[in-house]
């Protein structure tokens, strides 16, 4: 990346600050009333399901321990990446994201229009995903999307694939926890991941950045899936909207957890219950970070809406609905390069 583009570098307001807020940060919620069979004590998991809710109203945001995730599935993909990252960039675009394959290697997303310090690998968890071909509402034709297969590290494809399995479990589980926070039954959500789910993996690095107070690793944003599952390494980096008062809030890394937000998905089919927060990451002058985020996003044809059992007269529904795949497909082609105008949004939705 050698000399600085300008199209790295944030606008004033935007660009991190030396003190860093650790303290009192996101909480960090055990999972074993559901990962320990042995012990599945209905009280545990009601009392479950209350710090799930307050952590989703309160943050948006919140670390899971005791999760059922194999530490060695982790640790495999973890290594992978980093061996697939140290190839020459020349290796990487073998498997490069392109006008005709829309996952694997790129180096030049944008947030708000301003580039991100990093590069990334996404792979499908579905292969092949459907997509509709264009953001057009009246077009209905749809597409497949495709996974690549690097070459290296070996077997990094079914590496990467073991992890998805994993990550899809622990999804599921979460969404249930979630439903029942809401006063759902605890399947609600299922319906919308089970056929076509729209899900990627993507493969993080943050390489060591000279400019680290002008640039940042992702610009600040919001996820626009129903989930994210964060696996991040002990470089930390990762900073949380405090919704109190507005400060950027740092993760500790807490070795083997992982860190759970909500998306957007989730503020529109809870009424505005819980919020999609806004992140970022801040990159390091001389350390490299890693991280892996599971995105779940449903499937394309999913029409994102409020759900009927949380609305009513009093609770109208603040959203009109909206076609995930659609959304998705207009989001990702304003990913690639600077444009001119913002990115979709979910307030684009809104009813005033
Ligand atoms: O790398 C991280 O810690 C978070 C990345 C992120 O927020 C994203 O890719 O949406
Ligand atoms: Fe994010």
């Amino acid at each position: 990346m050698g000399e600085v583009d300008p199209a790295f570098i944030q606008d004033a307001q935007h660009r991190p600050k030396f003190s860093i807020i650790q303290d009192e940060g996101i909480p960090v919620i055990d999972l074993s009333p559901i990962t320990n069979h042995t012990d599945s004590d209905p009280s545990a998991i009601e009392a479950l399901v209350k710090e799930i809710g307050n952590a989703c109203k309160e943050w948006g945001f919140f670390q899971v321990i005791n999760h059922g995730v194999p530490l060695t599935i982790r640790h495999r993909i973890e290594e992978a990446s980093k061996l697939f990252f140290a190839q020459s960039v020349e290796e990487k675009k073998k498997v490069g994201r392109d006008g005709s394959s829309p996952v694997g290697y790129y180096d030049t997303e944008h947030t708000k229009n301003v580039r991100d310090w990093k590069e990334v690998f996404d792979f499908l968890a579905k292969d092949p995903t459907f997509i509709p071909v264009t953001s057009d509402e009246d077009d209905d034709r749809v597409t497949q999307w495709r996974n690549p297969t690097p070459q290296y590290p070996p077997n990094f494809r079914g590496i990467i694939e073991e992890y998805i399995q994993e990550m899809e479990k622990l999804s599921f589980k979460l969404m249930e926890l979630i439903a029942l926070s809401l006063g759902l039954e605890a399947k609600r959500f299922e319906e919308f991941f089970i056929k076509d789910q729209s899900s990627f993996i993507r493969v993080n690095h943050y390489p060591p950045c000279p400019y680290s107070h002008l640039a940042l690793g992702v610009g600040r944003h919001k996820d626009p899936g129903a989930l994210t599952i964060l696996a991040q390494n002990e470089v930390g980096g990762l900073d949380v909207k405090r919704k109190t008062d507005q400060q950027w809030i740092r993760v500790k890394p807490t070795p083997d957890a992982y860190i759970i937000n909500v998306g957007d998905i989730i503020q529109v089919w809870s009424n505005d219950a819980y919020e999609s927060v806004e992140h970022r990451v801040v990159v390091n002058s001389e350390k490299e970070r890693f991280s892996i985020p599971f995105f779940f996003f449903p499937a394309h044809d999913t029409q994102v809406r409020p759900l009927e059992e949380l609305i009513n007269k009093q609770n109208p529904s603040k959203y009109r609905p909206y076609k995930w795949g659609k959304f998705l497909v207009h989001r990702g082609s304003s990913n690639f390069k600077k444009q001119n105008e913002e990115n979709i949004q979910i307030y684009h939705f809104k009813i005033a």
